[in-house]
């Protein structure tokens, strides 16, 4: 298999940006739902990585799209970077639905160990071992290159949960601990999404005729495929919180925090920042295994470590500040060591922001103009959510991409 490379520093994912920009309009329309395999994906971007850890923003991979094909023509492309968005206001508004899944994971990976039956069909699906088409295909790409196309992962999910008829939160797991993009909101809602948790009476249910043709016939599972599922049981979710506000900046020098959620701190001061506001003291730590009980796969630690990286030698440059790497343990004696006050961009709900919460000293979160903007309109589904991007993309500020 042909492994796909994906970029763990800003200066290669805005490389790949800027190739990708002419294939985000009418191409992506086309061609996103098209999976032809391994080294055949032109027509999407691959970004995922790099936007979950915002080595690049999704202002800036918006405006790409807006100045290269114009709202109308990458609507398409626009429409999706903000389903993102809407999964991360949609959790930051009902955190207890990732509390809920990490409580129903632990009782399904007891029920591995004390379950061979269930035992024995989790571990032919996540070694392959199936034997239906195209879904041990996925599961070895995810093992291996840590990515996979958005169809198949739709087809993937559908199948873990209706024909093989496993836990949905130990499929949604099997994905965080491998994906590159693992990301609490994006991975634990669409997982919800599929099974029909999230809409009442809707699931999304795999067809052998839409993968044979999405998947330009490298695959059929014709006859494989459990098509008349029902969604699983439907319970709504609590009502949204209202999206909590955070203190003033303090004035004066700071130290900057920074995270695996968001490492382009070249742009995080929002707009009319203090002037007193100074860094003068940088770091940054990364928790990837705490993703799962079951930790992560290496190469998936190794590429969040390297985004840290990156964003701590662009965060001593531009702030002209010493930046270093830190284990979570000594963020706090860090923090005493330099007296200053803490600010750190905000971590959505997830393993960072719960990391954290765990460092037990005073912290100062930053929320980006386009999280405020977005999270708080996450109440209802996406195409409620999905009216507003028009006001959005006219009141944000979409700076394009600069190295
Ligand atoms: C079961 C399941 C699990 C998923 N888990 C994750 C995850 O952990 N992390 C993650 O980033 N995405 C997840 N997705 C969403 C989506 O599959 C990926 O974001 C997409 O495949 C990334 O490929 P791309 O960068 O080429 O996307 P493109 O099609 O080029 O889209 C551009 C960007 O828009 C965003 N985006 C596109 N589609 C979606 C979507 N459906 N939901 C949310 N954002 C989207 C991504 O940031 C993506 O990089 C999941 C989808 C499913 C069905």
């Amino acid at each position: 298999m042909t492994i796909e490379d994906f970029p763990a520093d800003r200066a290669a994912a805005l490389h790949r940006l800027q190739a990708f920009g002419p294939r985000m309009g009418h191409h992506y329309a086309r061609g996103r739902n098209t999976d032809l395999g391994p080294g055949h994906r032109a027509d999407v971007s691959r970004l995922s990585p790099a936007l979950r850890h915002r080595l690049v923003t999704e202002a800036e991979v918006v405006a790409t799209a807006l100045r290269l094909h114009g709202a109308e023509a990458a609507g398409k492309f626009i429409e999706e970077v903000f389903w993102r968005s809407y999964w991360k206001g949609f959790l930051q508004l009902r955190p207890a639905l990732w509390d809920d899944y990490q409580a129903e994971l632990a009782q399904d990976l007891a029920r591995l160990e004390a379950e061979p039956e269930l035992r024995a069909g989790y571990d032919r699906a996540v070694h392959g071992a199936t034997g239906i088409a195209g879904f041990d295909a996925w599961a070895a790409e995810l093992r291996e290159a840590h990515w996979l196309h958005n169809h198949a992962r739709m087809w993937f999910a559908s199948i873990w949960i209706f024909t093989l008829r496993l836990p949905w939160t130990l499929g949604a797991d099997f994905f965080l601990r491998h994906l590159l993009d693992g990301d609490a909101a994006s991975n634990t809602l669409s997982w919800r999404w599929v099974a029909g948790l999230h809409t009442a009476g809707k699931a999304y249910v795999a067809r052998a005729e839409n993968i044979a043709r999405c998947t330009g016939g490298r695959f059929d599972p014709a006859g494989q495929l459990e098509e008349d599922a029902a969604p699983l049981p439907f319970l709504p979710p609590s009502a949204p919180r209202p999206l909590p506000g955070l203190g003033p900046l303090p004035e004066g020098p700071v130290a900057l925090l920074l995270h695996e959620d968001d490492l382009h701190p070249e742009s995080l001061l929002p707009d009319g920042v203090p002037d007193g506001v100074k860094v003068r003291a940088i770091a940054g730590f990364a928790v990837p295994q705490a993703r799962s009980p079951l930790g992560c796969a290496p190469g998936v630690a190794r590429h969040a470590w390297q985004a840290l990286a990156d964003g701590l030698a662009r965060a001593g440059r531009h702030f002209d500040a010493p930046a270093t790497g830190l284990a979570p343990e000594a963020v706090a004696g860090w923090a005493v060591g330099h007296g200053l006050p803490v600010v750190t961009p905000e971590a959505p709900v997830g393993w960072t922001a719960a990391a954290l919460e765990g460092l037990g000293i005073p912290l100062h979160p930053i929320r980006r103009d386009w999280d405020a903007a977005c999270w708080p309109e996450a109440t209802r589904g996406y195409f409620a959510f999905r009216q507003r991007i028009p006001d959005w993309l006219a009141s944000l500020r979409l700076s394009p991409a600069s190295a």
